[in-house]
């Protein structure tokens, strides 16, 4: 026995509680129609989960409420319990004794679910009757309807009786629930899918974009980097041309000013005296103009005198001689004064010829110095000259003799890790130049490098080329060397020391080391006689360089000396700076000296003119003087032959004439004039001559203040141009950086700017070749890329899900087909004997409509009974088909125990002795199953343990009581009466 109890209220016509208990294995339900027997069937069904409204024959859920009757009002919730005994755990739960409820409210249509009381699901409930053969659909309730149909229907649709039987409808449950859960992966893996091919459309050109974008940001950090440090470098050096040119364009501009207010004095000057020119000619014209009035005079004066002459000539002739005498007197007397005046100018003349040719004389000895001195102020300037070329050279190529550096410097940018040259690296201190030069000697020429394989690397490159040869310096294994503690103190008190070579120098700090190897031990003192000294003291253990550069080597021998040409890389500018100086200043005196020179050769010039106007004048007084004398001669002779004795001796009277003494004054007036006209020609000259030499001076100096305005356009043009630069260095610094030149040079990288400024080129090259860059691109790939590999993850999991649940469902296939053909087997190997039994003889089997497909393969009966022959079971009589059927349901029954068997009226198409084989059949179960037969036949009804009526005495109201075996067909028959 394994349903206990029923307990029932409000559901269907079961409107009060009605309990009834079950105590044996057999029972009968009966009553006559419509009390409400087949209510009991669905009360059970409904509790143990049945959901279809129409099965439990309403039109919905409420319909199972009790809806009153004409004495009783109608109820609001139906609530059935179903009580069983598990002692045999045939529910698949531990407890002894089950109890299932089920509530429903009419107000609320929520139905309620309880398994021991204990609220539950319905799935619950489903699912712990599953496969004891209670199930909803279960073949352990049998109506007539289900009898009937059994025959009636398709292959197909009898399949669901021994799949039941069989025990696989959890397995089929869990398959169709797993090819659900199939076809939802399927879809949600076709709706991936169409995402996945979605994104990797995205994803590649994305990716793509991303390394752009990654190499365009990374690229623009480093030129960031770079380029703060050039700028910052640019910057500080415009700033520091600048300063420079402002302070060139300060100087310049003081020597312009200087220079011009040279010029404006000078021209004054020169007006001044081109204003005392102007006078000098004037007066010098007007002085010509009394000279030649002069001459006139003494032209008429001398012709007066000849007609005067020949006057007396012919009164002497005539006259006595007392006449005679007075006139001859008279005559020597002229005479006389003429030859003295003539004389004395004469002797006045070769006076100033004398004065002349000793004034020539200094001046031609003045000449030849001046030109000695010119010869060699221009041989200095050539040799300056020449000099300045062979430094500028030498500046400009450094190393034009030292084939191997200059190999490795123009390779400079293919080789790696060149530092450069010794001599470019270390700058010697100022008057230190020829100390240091000549302590390095050799070593100014030695190349430094990064390390030993960059050596390697360029001594290579020189075989490789045939280049010559070169020392290398590598800086990672140059180790300072320094003077001991002890020697350096004493060496500092000792005279003329004036330091460690290195403290001369000055270079980037990471050539320290490589400073402290070349010069940490090497002395600078101020002569040999003090280098000879200290080296004594320090007991000849360093090397010692005067400021001339000799040297007392370590262990005491000695270098020195001077070369022609001593110019190295370290001295080239010093002494460009010293010859561009001298230049200048030999310049200078050379211009003066041409100056002197010039002046000398005008006065020179000036003293011959002068001199050859003597001589002329000399040449043209002589013979008047002697002719004067001879004159005055001849007159005395005449005047002694006629003049009486008393009156021998010039008549002082005869002085008094009057044309005598008016051409003696015209004479001295000429000579007067013509002095005066010589000493204005002569200052003339004199003030031409300065004129002129400040003419050239002012040109000199407008040539070089042209030369100044010239190199101040140059200056202010660089200038413009620096500051033009700097603006747009700043400009950048603060558009593109947002960064203040103070915060900029905080970050400044201690690097070759050379090097940097190639970078920063090569940077915006290859940024610009990066062309159209989507900055967002990175973080779209990798949202996109990350959705992509979650949905490809996802992809793989779906795909490994459903090849899961297609394995499960293979193995709930191979489960279900092993169960299904058993059962299937197991029953038709019962069927034959229970059909023999039940219509006496003949014969039935079961056969699968097709063996191949036993999952789907609809189920066929071939039948027989005794006396006829196989025929369509179609073509049976309803009751034949009854009993078929009842024939499979007891072979199931055989074939698998149920626990339970409801049978509402399944024999009621029986004849009597059918209806008898049929009850008698069902007794052989008794101990395995529980039947609760719900019959109106007396002949079922004889072979239950126990019978219940089921009455409706109040109208619409069913009630339930145990009966006996006559009361029950009483009650069957009278109602029968009744409705007869
Ligand atoms: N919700 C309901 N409220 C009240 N009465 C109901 C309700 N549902 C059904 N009934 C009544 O129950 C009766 C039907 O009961 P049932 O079908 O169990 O009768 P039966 O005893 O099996 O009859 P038969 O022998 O003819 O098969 C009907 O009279 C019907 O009015």
């Amino acid at each position: 026995m394994f349903l206990k109890r029923i307990e029932l209220q409000g559901f269907k016509s079961f409107a009060d509680k009605s309990v009834i208990n079950f105590d044996s294995d057999v029972i009968g339900i009966v009553g006559p129609n419509g009390c409400g027997k087949s209510n009991i069937n669905d009360a059970i069904r409904w509790v143990l989960g049945e959901q279809s409204v129409k099965s439990l024959r309403g039109s919905s859920m409420s319909d199972v409420i009790f809806s009153g009757s004409t004495q009783r009002k109608a109820v609001n919730m139906a609530e059935v319990t179903l009580v069983f005994d598990n002692s045999k755990h045939i529910l698949n739960v531990d407890f002894e004794e089950v109890e299932v409820t089920r509530k429903l409210h009419r107000q609320s249509g929520e139905g309620e679910y309880f398994i021991n009381k204990a609220p539950c699901r319905l799935k619950d409930i489903v699912n712990l009757v599953m496969d004891t053969g209670l199930g909803r659909d279960s073949l352990s309730i049998i109506s007539q309807g289900n009898i009937s149909a059994f025959a009636d229907a398709k292959p197909e649709e009898r399949r669901a009786l021994f799949e039941e039987a069989a025990g696989v409808a959890k397995y089929k449950k869990r398959k169709n629930e797993s090819l659900s859960k199939l076809n939802r992966t399927q879809e949600n893996l076709m709706r991936l899918e169409d995402i996945i091919v979605e994104l990797e459309r995205q994803v590649n050109p994305l990716k793509r974009q991303a390394k752009k974008a990654e190499q365009y940001i990374e690229k623009k950090k480093e030129l960031e980097v770079i380029e703060v440090s050039v700028l910052v470098d640019e910057i500080e050096k415009l700033s520091e041309d600048i300063d420079e040119l402002k302070k060139k364009a300060f100087d310049m501009d003081t020597q312009k000013a200087m220079h011009e207010t040279t010029i404006q004095v000078e021209d004054n000057k020169i007006n001044e005296l081109r204003n005392e020119m102007y006078q000098l000619d004037r007066e010098v014209n007007k002085l010509q103009e009394r000279f030649t009035k002069a001459n006139e005079e003494v032209r008429l004066l001398e012709t007066r005198k000849i007609e005067m002459d020949e006057k007396r000539k012919y009164a002497l002739e005539s006259a006595s001689n007392a006449e005679k005498a007075r006139e001859l007197k008279a005559m020597v007397e002229e005479a006389s004064f003429e030859y003295e005046d003539r004389r004395k100018r004469l002797q006045d003349l070769e006076t100033d010829f004398a004065l002349k040719k000793e004034e020539l004389s200094k001046v031609e000895s003045d000449i030849s110095f001046s030109l000695s001195e010119n010869q060699q102020a221009s041989a200095i300037l050539n040799r300056l000259e020449n000099r300045k070329d062979v430094l500028e050279n030498l500046a400009r190529q450094p190393f034009n003799h030292q084939q191997a550096v200059r190999s490795i410097l123009e390779a400079r940018n293919t080789l790696q890790g060149i530092e450069g040259v010794v001599s470019q690296i270390f700058k010697p201190q100022t008057n230190y130049e020829t100390a240091i030069s000549n302590a390095l000697a050799g070593a100014m020429y030695h190349i430094v490098t990064k390390d030993e394989a960059s050596a390697r690397h360029a001594i290579s490159f020189l075989k490789k080329n045939q280049s010559g040869r070169a020392t290398f310096l590598p800086l990672s294994v140059m180790r300072p060397r320094r003077m001991m503690k002890e020697h350096y103190m004493l060496a500092q008190n000792l005279k003329g020391f004036l330091g460690v070579a290195s403290e001369f120098v000055e270079n980037e700090e990471r050539f320290n080391d490589l400073r402290d190897s070349l010069f940490g031990n090497v002395i600078i003192v101020d002569n040999l006689v003090n280098a000879n000294e200290i080296a004594k003291m320090l007991k000849y253990g360093y090397k010692i360089v005067t400021l001339e550069g000799d040297i007392v080597n370590r262990g005491g021998s000695m270098t020195g000396g001077k070369q022609k040409n001593n110019a190295t890389p370290l001295t080239i500018q010093k002494e460009l700076n010293s010859v561009m100086q001298s230049l200048e200043g030999q310049r200078l005196k050379t211009d003066q000296l041409k100056v002197q020179l010039s002046a000398l050769q005008s006065k020179k010039d000036q003293i011959n003119a002068q001199s050859v106007q003597i001589q002329i004048s000399l040449a043209k007084l002589d013979p008047i003087v002697k002719a004067k004398w001879s004159k005055l001669e001849h007159l005395k002779e005449e005047y002694e032959s006629v003049a009486p004795d008393e009156d021998k001796g010039v008549d002082s009277e005869l002085m008094e004439d009057d044309l005598i003494v008016r051409l003696s004054k015209a004479h001295s007036m000429i000579d007067e004039v013509s002095s005066s006209i010589k000493s204005k020609r002569e200052r003339r000259m004199k003030v031409g001559n300065e004129v002129e030499r400040k003419e050239q001076q002012v040109r000199a100096l407008r040539r070089e203040l042209n030369v100044i305005q010239n190199d101040m356009r140059d200056i202010e043009v660089s200038q413009a141009k620096a500051e033009t630069r700097l603006e747009t260095s700043m400009e950048r610094l603060s558009a593109t950086y947002e960064m203040t030149f103070e915060y900029a040079q905080s970050q400044k990288m201690d690097t070759d700017m050379q090097e940097a400024r190639i970078r920063v080129k090569e940077l915006r090259q290859e940024i610009a070749s990066l062309g159209n860059v989507n900055l967002d691109a990175p973080q779209q790939y990798k949202e996109i890329n990350e959705r992509y590999e979650f949905l490809t993850k996802q992809k793989a999991d779906l795909i490994a899900a459903k090849d899961k649940i297609m394995v499960a469902i293979d193995e709930m296939d191979e489960i279900m087909i092993h169960q299904f053909k058993e059962m299937f087997d197991k029953i038709n190997n019962e069927l034959n004997d229970v059909f023999r039994a039940l219509f006496g003889g003949g014969s039935a089997r079961l056969f699968l409509v097709d063996p191949s497909d036993i999952l789907n393969t609809g189920i066929d009966i071939e039948v027989r009974p005794p006396g006829k022959t196989v025929q369509n079971i179609r073509l049976f009589s309803g009751g034949e088909k009854s009993l078929i059927a009842i024939c499979v349901l007891f072979s199931i029954l055989k074939a698998r125990t149920m626990p339970l068997c409801i049978f509402d009226e399944v024999e009621a198409a029986l004849d009597q002795a059918n209806v008898e084989r049929f009850a008698k059949y069902i007794t052989q179960f008794r101990g395995e199953s529980q039947f609760i037969v719900v019959t109106h036949r007396p002949g079922t009804m004889a072979q239950c343990d126990a019978l219940y009526g089921v009455t409706m005495q109040q109208n619409g109201v069913s009630q339930l009581l145990k009966v006996k075996l006559q009361d029950a067909i009483n009650m069957v028959d009278k109602k029968e009466e009744v409705e007869a």
